[in-house]
């Protein structure tokens, strides 16, 4: 696929230091238009840093380098963040003027349509996450950052929204960064899996068509110090 470079997602030379720790280490990253990347790595390695700090949310944190991307973010949470207090589809056009009819279209696109008016806490975990999904895709982003949207969801209800956020993937091309501590997530949906460690991503691996992935697996889990068969 031909990329215009001028519409990557940029990230140069960051780095991110909580007191005397280097969390982010001049960590470059390049995410294509419209490319699913998955990034795997220890606990504490990082992950939920440098998604923050991609989102524009890392506030005073000491550190440098750049992130360029030309368009609007948005972002998920392993928890919904919904506001109580507003129905779901002023939850998920708020801010946005005039945009009640967009709203109920992407309801309807995440499966919810006739719960516009549901209170969020008349609705299951899952329905939440799908509520989260249609408030940052109302947005078009041009990146989705996404930080282990459904680890706090039953087995069934993650694979379901798997298959929910590929549809809605595929209709709305937004590039994609997913945090996940999931192996078998990151093979399922991205085009390529990142691994951070030490404050770079230290292994990569592309999804290719015709690709083994049980050898994908192997060194993916080699790469996260997990070694043993
Ligand atoms: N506000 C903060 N002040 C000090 N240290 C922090 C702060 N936020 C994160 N850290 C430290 O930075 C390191 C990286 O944290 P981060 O949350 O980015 O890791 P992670 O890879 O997302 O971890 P996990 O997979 O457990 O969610 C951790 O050691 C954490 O303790």
């Amino acid at each position: 696929m031909a990329t215009d470079v001028g519409e990557l997602i940029r990230v140069q030379a960051l780095t991110r230091r909580y007191g005397s720790r280097t969390i982010l280490d001049r960590l470059d990253l390049e995410i294509a238009p419209g490319e699913f990347v998955a990034l795997l790595g220890q606990s504490g390695s990082g992950k939920s840093t440098l998604l923050r700090a991609m989102a524009g949310l890392d506030g005073d944190v000491a550190g440098d380098g750049s992130v360029e991307v030309p368009g609007q973010v948005s972002v998920v949470f392993q928890d919904a963040r919904l506001l109580p207090w507003q129905r779901v589809l002023d939850n998920v056009v708020l801010g946005l003027d005039g945009a009640a009819e967009r709203g109920r279209e992407s309801l309807s696109e995440v499966g919810l349509a006739g719960r516009e008016r549901a209170w969020p806490n008349e609705l299951s975990g899952g329905e939440q996450q799908r509520v989260a999904l249609a408030r940052s895709l109302v947005r078009e982003p041009r990146l989705l950052l996404a930080d282990e949207p459904f680890g706090a969801l039953d087995a069934l209800t993650r694979l379901k929204m798997h298959a929910l956020l590929r549809r809605l993937v595929e209709q709305h091309r937004p590039a994609v960064l997913l945090v996940t501590h999931d192996v078998d997530e990151a093979i399922a949906l991205a085009d390529r899996v990142l691994v951070l460690d030490h404050g770079r991503i230290a292994a990569e691996q592309r999804l290719d068509a015709g690709r083994d992935t049980t050898e994908i697996r192997a060194a993916l889990l080699r790469a996260l110090g997990v070694t043993g068969e």
